[in-house]
C-alpha cells in the first residue's frame, strides 16, 4: 500500500560501475574447449599410438608368434611395434549363465589391469634376470633391433599431434584479438587487428558524412542551457582561426557534470554533429582493463586517431572512473589508473591549441575528481546539465513521439506533469514502453493510456497477479481512499490524478498525486500537508476498522524522512532552531553523507530532534483522523467506485468524492489547519 509517489521516480539509466567489452571469464571458457576439443581429436585420430603396457611374457609369446616387427631398447625398458594389433588384458570371458563369475585374479603391482585396450604399440619392462637369449631369440624371428625410438604413427599424424595443440592455443588468440580490435568499431577493418590490437583504443566512431548516426541540436531538447554553452565550442570547431586570431587559446576540455541519463551524451555528439566533425567516443571504465599499461596505450591511440581526423570531438564518458583524486582509489587498480590519467593529462597539455580537438567529458560526482583534471588547460570548462523541468519533458517528449503514431487524445502536456524526476533517458523509456504496450494490443496508434500504463509500470513495477480476499481489498480500498481523500480536502496537497487497488510490484495499492507545476521550494505548510497525506491511509484504517496491519510501513517511512528533514535540515522546528544537523545532499546521486561517521552533535541534540520528529508526526497524524472523520462520506463513496472499477481517474474520483479539487494553498498560511498543538 503505496503511498503517493510524487517523489522523484528510480533512474531507470544508472550507469553500471564498469563496463568491460571483453569479458576476460568468456575467453577462458573458450580456451578450455578448445583444450578439450583438441584433446578428443588427438585421442580419436590416433588410439593406436599410446602404447600398451604388456608382461615380458607375453611380450616374448609374441616375438614367438612373430607378431612383432621392431623394437627399441632403452635401459632395462623396451618399446615395440605389433604387425596385428594385440589386445590386452585379454577380455574377461563372458559369464555364462549358471556359472559362478570367473574369480579374478589379484593384479601384481605394476602390472596393467585398467580396462582393456587394443594397440599397434606397446611397452615392457625386462626381467632383473636379464634373458641372455633374448637377442637372438629376436634376430631368429625378424624382429629390427632398431637404435632410434620408434616413430610411432606417421610422420603426419605426429606433426599433429606434437604441434597441433600449440596451433589450436596460436589461432586461438590471433582470433580472439582480432575480436577484440574489430570490437573498436568501424575503426577494425582497415587497420587490422591481430595480436597488437590490444592497445588500440576501442573508441566508438561516428561520422559527419554517417547521415543514419548523425545527432543535431535537434535531437536534443530541454537542457537548454548547457546546450547555449556548448554552442560557442560548435563555433570553434567550425572556425578555429577566428577565435585565436587575437591570441587567445582555444579551449581543450569541457566537463559535463549531470546526473544519468540527462543527455551528456547525446548533447557530446550533437557538437559533433553540428560542427561536423568526426567524433571518438570511450567510456572511462574500458580504459582499466585486465592487462596493466594497456589503459595508457588506448588513451594515446585514441587521441593519435582524434589528430588524425582533426578537427573532432574526443568524448570520455565516465571519467570519474578513471579521474579519481589519488588516494581514493582501491588498492589493485591504482597503479593503472594513474598511469591511464596521466596519460589523458599529458595528450591535453600536448595540445597547441591549433589542432582543432576538443575533449569532452562527462561524470556525475564532479567532487571526487582529481583536481590535476580541473585545471586550466585541461578540463577547465564546466557545463552543467540539470535534470528537465516540465516545459523540458514536454520538450523531450516532442523529441522522442516524432517516429511513433499517436491517437488524438494523447496529452503530452499531461505526461510532462506527471513525470517529475524523470531523466530524458527515462522519458525515451516511457514513449518505448507505451508503443509496445499499444503493439501489444494490436491499437493502431499510442494512446494515452497506454502512456499512463507504462508510467505506472515503469515507477512501480508490472502488474502482480495476486488473489486477495474480500476483506485484505475492501482494506486496501479504505487505505488508497484514506490517502486520496486528504489529497483533496487538505490546502496544498498535489493533485490527486489516480487511485488504484491493482497490486503492482512491492505495492497493494497506489494513489497518484502529481504537483501542478515543478517546485523547487516548499513552503512548510506543503511538506505538512504531504505528511498529513502520506498518513491518511493508516489514518482511515483505524477510524473504519480500530486495528492496524502493516500496509503502512512505507507510508511511515516516507513520513518519517520528511518530518526528520524538517527538523534538521530546513530549520523548520523552534525547538531546535536554525542548525545544520544532517548533511547536504549531493546535486546529482541524493545524499553524500558527513564524512567521517561522527555525528556533529551530542546524545541530547539527537534526543532533542527525535523529540520535535515525533511532535510533527503525531499533530499531522491527528490531523489526518479528524479531517477523515469529517468526511467519511466521500471516503465511503469513494471505496465503493474503487472496489467496482479498481482503477479511477481524476474525474471519477471527485465523482465519486462528491469533492472539489483541492484547496490552492493561502499566500501566508502560517498556521494553517494542518498545524495542530497536541
Ligand atoms: N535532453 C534530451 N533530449 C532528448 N533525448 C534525451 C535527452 N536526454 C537523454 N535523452 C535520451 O536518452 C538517451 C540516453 O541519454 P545519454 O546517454 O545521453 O545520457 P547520459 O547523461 O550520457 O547518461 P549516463 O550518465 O548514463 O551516460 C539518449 O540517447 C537520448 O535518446
Ligand atoms: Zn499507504
Amino acid at each position: 500500500m503505496n503511498g503517493q509517489t510524487s517523489s522523484s521516480p528510480p533512474t531507470q539509466n544508472s550507469p553500471p560501475a564498469t563496463r568491460p567489452t571483453m569479458p576476460p571469464r568468456k575467453y577462458w571458457l573458450w580456451f578450455a574447449i578448445v583444450l578439450l576439443v583438441n584433446f578428443l581429436i588427438t585421442s580419436y585420430l590416433f588410439p593406436g599410438d599410446s602404447p600398451i603396457t604388456v608382461p615380458y611374457t607375453v611380450f616374448r609369446d609374441e616375438v614367438g608368434k612373430g607378431n612383432v616387427s621392431a623394437i627399441y631398447s632403452r635401459g632395462t625398458g623396451i618399446e615395440g611395434r605389433f604387425k596385428a594389433p594385440v589386445t590386452w588384458p585379454p577380455p574377461a570371458p563372458a559369464k555364462e549363465p549358471g556359472q559362478p563369475a570367473p574369480q579374478r585374479q589379484r593384479p601384481l603391482p605394476g602390472e596393467n589391469h585398467g580396462p582393456s585396450r587394443t594397440a599397434t604399440t606397446f611397452t615392457t619392462e625386462l626381467p632383473a634376470f636379464f634373458d641372455r637369449n633374448l637377442e637372438s631369440f629376436l634376430l631368429q624371428h625378424d624382429v629390427e633391433i632398431s637404435a632410434v625410438p620408434l616413430q610411432q604413427g606417421s610422420t603426419l599424424a605426429t606433426l599433429l599431434f606434437g604441434f597441433g595443440p600449440a596451433l589450436l592455443i596460436i589461432g586461438f588468440y590471433v582470433w580472439m584479438y582480432r575480436r577484440a580490435a574489430k570490437q573498436g568499431g568501424g575503426m577494425g577493418g582497415g587497420l587490422g587487428g591481430g595480436l597488437f590490437g590490444i592497445g588500440r583504443s576501442k573508441a566508438k566512431r561516428y561520422d559527419a558524412a554517417d547521415a543514419a548516426h548523425r545527432v543535431t541540436f535537434e535531437d536534443v531538447a530541454g537542457i537548454d542551457e548547457a546546450e547555449n554553452e556548448l554552442v560557442e565550442i560548435v563555433q570553434f570547431l567550425k572556425n578555429p582561426q577566428k577565435y585565436t586570431r587575437l591570441g587567445g587559446t582555444a579551449p581543450k576540455g569541457v566537463l559535463l557534470i549531470g546526473a544519468p541519463g540527462t543527455g551528456k551524451t547525446l548533447l557530446a555528439r550533437a557538437v559533433a554533429g553540428e560542427a561536423g566533425v568526426p567524433f571518438f567516443s570511450m567510456s572511462a571504465a574500458e580504459f582499466v582493463e585486465m592487462i596493466v599499461g594497456v589503459g595508457a596505450a588506448r588513451v594515446r591511440d585514441l587521441f593519435k586517431q582524434a589528430r588524425d581526423n582533426a578537427p573532432a570531438i574526443i568524448f570520455i564518458d565516465e571519467i570519474d572512473a578513471i579521474g579519481r583524486a589519488r588516494g581514493q582509489i582501491a588498492i589493485g587498480g591504482a597503479s593503472e589508473q594513474e598511469q591511464t590519467l596521466q596519460q589523458i593529462l599529458t595528450e591535453m597539455d600536448g595540445f597547441t591549441g591549433r589542432e582543432g580537438i576538443i575533449v569532452l567529458a562527462a561524470t556525475n560526482t564532479p567532487d571526487v575528481l582529481d583536481r590535476a583534471l580541473l585545471r586550466p588547460g585541461r578540463f577547465d570548462r564546466r557545463v552543467v546539465v540539470n535534470l528537465p523541468d516540465k516545459a523540458g519533458r514536454n520538450a523531450i517528449l516532442q523529441v522522442h513521439v516524432r517516429k511513433v503514431p499517436l491517437a488524438a487524445d494523447v496529452s503530452l502536456e499531461e505526461l510532462a506533469q506527471a513525470t517529475p524526476g524523470f531523466s530524458g533517458a527515462d522519458l525515451k523509456n516511457l514513449v518505448n514502453e507505451a508503443a509496445l504496450l499499444a503493439a501489444r494490443r494490436d491499437e493502431a496508434s499510442v494512446q494515452q493510456k497506454d502512456f499512463l500504463d507504462a508510467l505506472e509500470k515503469i515507477v512501480l513495477g508490472p502488474e502482480r497477479p495476486l488473489l486477495l480476499s474480500r476483506d485484505d481489498r475492501e482494506r486496501i480500498a479504505y487505505h488508497e481512499s484514506g490517502h486520496a481523500v486528504l489529497g483533496l480536502v487538505v490546502p496544498g496537497a498535489d493533485p490527486v490524478h489516480r487511485v488504484s487497488i491493482v497490486p503492482r510490484g512491492q505495492a497493494l495499492g497506489v494513489t497518484y498525486q502529481r504537483p501542478q507545476t515543478d517546485r523547487y521550494n516548499y513552503p512548510e505548510a506543503y511538506l505538512r500537508a504531504r505528511i498529513v497525506g502520506m498518513l491518511g491511509g493508516r489514518a482511515a484504517e483505524e477510524l473504519v476498522y480500530g486495528t492496524r496491519t502493516t500496509g503502512a510501513e512505507n507510508d511511515i517511512e516516507q513520513a518519517t524522512n520528511l518530518a526528520r528533514n524538517m527538523v534538521t535540515r530546513w530549520g523548520m522546528s523552534d525547538a531546535i532552531g536554525l542548525v545544520q544537523l544532517a548533511p547536504p545532499q549531493n546535486q546529482f546521486l541524493g545524499t553524500s553523507g558527513f564524512g567521517g561517521g561522527e555525528k556533529p552533535f551530542s546524545e541530547q541534540t539527537a534526543a532533542r530532534i527525535d523529540a520535535e520528529v515525533h511532535r510533527i508526526i503525531h499533530a499531522c497524524h491527528e490531523d489526518a483522523k479528524r479531517l477523515l472523520d469529517e468526511h467519511r462520506s466521500s471516503l465511503e463513496g469513494l471505496v465503493r467506485a474503487l472496489l467496482q472499477k479498481e482503477t479511477l481517474s481524476e474525474q471519477e474520483i471527485l465523482d465519486a468524492t462528491g469533492l472539489p479539487p483541492a484547496p490552492e494553498l493561502q499566500s501566508r498560511p502560517l498556521h494553517d489547519l494542518t498545524q495542530h498543538t497536541p
